[in-house]
């Protein structure tokens, strides 16, 4: 959607258990820039990715994600939303084990109502764009942790996001896929102009982003990533 921020939260404010996560806070995303997110653990740095995804809804405040304010959105049409505009790569990359990668990534695009021959010719483009090409009747659960992320990367590119989202991509990772997967995931605000939003306590993976904030006793505020 050109002309449209990927993401615009204004004010936005959340309370948990007694504890206020976010204090009136802001953050816009250009289409093509990437965000790393880092701060102590419990911050809630995570739940503010919820907040983007519409899982939790704010007390107060506005989250525009690709123009559509998503804590207006509930149930299916949430849904849709999401598989529409946003991607999202997990730690531990939530994919399903029994499948093969390319039914993996495929589903994203079936679930979005893609013909089944559309979905797999995507797929198979975006497996061998993360270097997975050719991985045969392997299934998921078979494949490395390093891996397992790519194709987890694969899949949120599927729906063609103007929002991708990563939550602590690299943390299970040893340091050479580390290295791989950020790779990937930075690269993708450049090859496909989406906005990327990484939650990460590595610094070498914040390290690559545009910019790097920190969320701390509620506010999110510009930090270098060391
Ligand atoms: N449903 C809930 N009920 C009570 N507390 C919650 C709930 N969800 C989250 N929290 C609390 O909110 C805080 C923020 O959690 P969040 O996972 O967003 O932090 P984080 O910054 O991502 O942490 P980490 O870096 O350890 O992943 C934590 O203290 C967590 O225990």
């Amino acid at each position: 959607m050109a002309g449209v921020m990927p993401v615009e939260v204004e004010d936005l404010t959340y309370e948990i258990a007694g504890r206020q996560l976010l204090n009136h806070v802001g953050l816009s995303v250009r289409a093509g820039e990437s965000v790393a997110v880092m701060g102590p653990s419990g911050a809630g740095k995570s739940t503010l990715l919820s907040l983007l995804l519409g899982l939790v809804r704010p007390d107060s405040g506005r989250i525009l994600v690709a123009g559509q304010d998503v804590a207006a959105l509930r149930g299916g049409k949430l849904a849709a939303f999401r598989r529409a505009h946003v991607g999202m790569v997990f730690q531990f990359g939530e994919l399903l084990p029994e499948l093969k990668p390319v039914e993996n990534v495929a589903l994203a695009g079936l679930l979005g109502g893609s013909p089944g021959r559309t979905a797999y010719a995507r797929a198979g483009e975006l497996l061998d764009a993360v270097g997975l090409a050719g991985l045969g009747a392997v299934t998921t659960a078979e494949l490395s942790g390093g891996e397992r992320q790519r194709v987890a990367v694969a899949r949120a590119l599927m729906g063609a996001p103007d929002l991708l989202l990563a939550d602590e991509p690299t943390g299970s990772l040893d340091e050479e896929s580390r290295a791989q997967i950020a790779a990937l995931l930075f690269a993708a605000p450049k090859e496909h102009g989406c906005a990327l939003v990484v939650v990460t306590h590595d610094a070498t993976v914040a390290a690559r982003a545009d910019r790097v904030l920190r969320l701390r006793a509620g506010e999110l505020v510009p930090g270098g990533a060391g």
